[in-house]
Parts: C-alpha cells; structure tokens; sequence
C-alpha cells in the first residue's frame, strides 16, 4: 500500500468519439482521503472522465495508477481492486429487498463453491451472515435500515439513490466514485447525503462528478473543473469558485449557488 501519493493518479488521459476530443490531456489526483468534485458545464467530459477510471472507456493515450500501480480497469474488476462506484441509472435488482440490493454489492465476498453450497458448509454459512450483518450496518450508516425488507421498486427515488449507495459501501471500498450523487434528490435528502459524505471521508477517498453547486461547494475538499475536454483550473472550492476562467466557462450561470 502507498500511502505517499495520491490514491489514483490519471495523467494526460486522452479519449475521442469520432472526431470529437473529449478528453485532452487531462491529469487528476485524488488523494488518500477526502472529497474530490469533477464539475464543469455540459458537455465538459465528466462522465467520460468518470467512465476512463471505472473501464467503460478506454482513453487512447494516458495512463492511470491505483495504490502506485498501473490500473487497467474493467467494471467488473473493481471492488476486487478496492474502487465502488454508482452511476446515473441506478442499476438496482427492482423486485429484490433492499437488504438484497445492499448485499448484491458483496458478491465477491459472499460466492460460494458449489460443493460448499450443497453442503451447507458451516464456514460458508458464516461468511454469509457476516455479510449481512455488515450490510444491515451499511443501512443503518445510511439510514435507511427500518427499509431493509422491502422491495426496492416500491420505494421512493431518494432512498433507491441511498440503496445503490450501500451496495457500493459494502464492499468497503478505497476509492468511491460517484455520478451526480444529487441528481433527482430533493434539498433535504441532498442536504443529508452531504452528511453521510461527509461521515466517509476519513476512510474513503470520494471522486464525484456532479451539477449541483451549493452540495459541491460545501462538501467537497477540492474541485477539478474541465471544460471542452481539458482541466481548466483545479483546488478548493473557494479558490476554483473565484477562478476567472471557471467563471468564463459557467458565463451566465453563476457558480457557486445555482444548480450548474
Ligand atoms: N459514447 C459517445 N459517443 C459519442 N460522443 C459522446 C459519447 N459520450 C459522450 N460523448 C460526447 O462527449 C462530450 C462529453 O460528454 P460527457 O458526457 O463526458 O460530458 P459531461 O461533462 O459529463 O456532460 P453532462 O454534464 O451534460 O453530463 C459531449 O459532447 C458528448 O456528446
């Protein structure tokens, strides 16, 4: 473990879509611990940004180190590696309890041989509860506990959003790599995911890509701000939000209180 460096280092990251630079050289660090927001106006390269680390996109030059080594990433490889991430759909099992969709999430710890299954094994038994007492924990850090048993489809939107967010926590991830977070959620519920944020963040480095400014602002430690495909100015909220460049690139929109 390199505790030294940043835990993930992206450099000069390049990606196109046809004839369309979408990323330009673009360089990142997130460090060990702590809050990293990804803004910028539409259209930026957040996402794409987002989905180079998470595998979906493979850049065509650049390179990324995890933990000090090159990573390779492919989605489904991840929470091995220590990287959790929830994107924009929320990809939850709809007809599954919410404890289900949580322990989904843990897959990798709870998979069971299928000798092991057909006899029950007494050490595969205990994993698996202790499993589901640490996605019951996951819950009640979110929560969202007394929702454990029931059905995920009949649940309102912002306690899905939480659902798909314990099913990343659950793999007590390293990294944690979210995708408009706040998106769809009322001020209230925004207003207390910066709360559970907030409770990770000595434990957990957060990388999230997201619109709503004022959540941005007062929760993360710094910020990168791309726009056209290229990092135009990167630190704290306050330093970025006075960035005359950052200002250009919101022209009309004034950052730092409205929605981007
Ligand atoms: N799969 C794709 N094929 C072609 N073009 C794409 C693809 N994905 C994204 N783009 C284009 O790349 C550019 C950057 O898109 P991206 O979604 O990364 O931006 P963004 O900053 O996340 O935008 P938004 O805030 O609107 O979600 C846009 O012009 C978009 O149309």
């Amino acid at each position: 473990m390199d505790e030294s460096g940043p835990l993930l280092r992206a450099r000069e990251l390049c990606v196109a879509f046809g004839g369309l630079q979408v990323l330009n050289r673009v360089s990142v660090d997130v460090p060990q611990a702590g809050v990293l927001g990804v803004i910028g106006p539409n259209g930026a390269g957040k996402t794409t940004l987002f989905n180079t680390v998470c595998g979906f996109v493979r850049p065509e030059s650049g390179s990324i180190l995890f933990d000090g080594k090159p990573l390779r990433p492919r989605p489904h490889r991840l929470t091995r590696l220590g990287i959790a991430r929830t994107l924009q759909g929320l990809g939850l099992f709809p007809h599954l309890s919410v404890l289900e969709n949580v322990i989904a999430g843990a897959s990798h710890l709870v998979r069971t041989g299928a000798v092991a299954a057909m006899l029950a094994s007494p050490w595969a038994e205990r994993r698996e509860h202790r499993v589901r007492d640490r996605a019951m924990e996951v819950l009640e850090t979110l929560g969202i506990a007394a929702d454990a048993h029931r059905v995920c489809a009949s649940l309102p939107y912002g306690i899905r959003k939480r659902v798909a967010l314990g099913r990343a926590l659950i793999s007590e991830p390293r990294l944690l790599m979210l995708d408009e977070p706040a998106a769809g959620l009322s001020a209230t519920e925004t207003t207390e995911l910066a709360g559970i944020l907030r409770g990770l963040r000595e434990r957990t480095a957060v990388m999230l890509v997201e619109h709503h400014m004022e959540f941005v602002m007062n929760l993360c430690d710094e910020l990168v701000v791309l726009d056209f495909g290229e990092v135009i100015a990167h630190g704290t909220p306050g330093a970025t939000r006075a960035d005359p460049a950052v200002q250009r690139a919101y022209l009309g929109e004034t950052v730092g209180v409205a929605d981007a």
